[in-house]
């Protein structure tokens, strides 16, 4: 059984493979897991991008924190990130790959590439 109003009471230390199984009980209770092909969450996830995008249309160049934003605002552009990471999450998964691992894998890579050495001497922004 689902228990919508107590996850969303749970403190800030959420874990991929947490939203992963509760997406995967989400799918599966309401018989979606069949439309969960890789290629059809992708295009899910792009969509859902493309909402995200729509909130940053058009404002020019808006400042960290958000300062000026509703309380409204924020809980939009909340609302289609969570989103973005929930497809991206259950695309990872019906792929089989640990999204988590891959991502540290990736900060590994990342750091190799971009020395801290090279970038204070660089003066070329990636
Ligand atoms: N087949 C589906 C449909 C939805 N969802 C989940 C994942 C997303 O978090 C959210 C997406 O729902 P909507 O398609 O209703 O998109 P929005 O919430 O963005 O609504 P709208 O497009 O009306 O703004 O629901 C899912 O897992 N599988």
């Amino acid at each position: 059984m689902e228990k919508s109003s107590e996850y969303a009471k749970k403190p800030n230390d959420v874990s991929l493979q947490e939203l992963r199984d509760r997406l995967a009980e989400f799918a599966e209770v309401r018989g979606w897991d069949q439309y969960h092909s890789p290629r059809n969450l992708l295009l899910a996830l792009v969509g859902e991008v493309g909402e995200l995008s729509e909130i940053f249309q058009w404002k020019g160049e808006v400042a960290r924190g958000l300062p000026n934003w509703t309380s409204d605002d924020k809980e939009h552009l909340e609302e289609e990130l969570s989103d973005v990471l929930l497809y991206l999450v259950r695309l990872a998964d019906v792929c089989g790959l640990d999204l988590g691992q891959a991502a540290l894998t990736k900060i590994v890579k990342n750091a190799r590439k971009y020395p801290v050495a090279n970038q204070q001497k660089s003066s070329t922004y990636h």
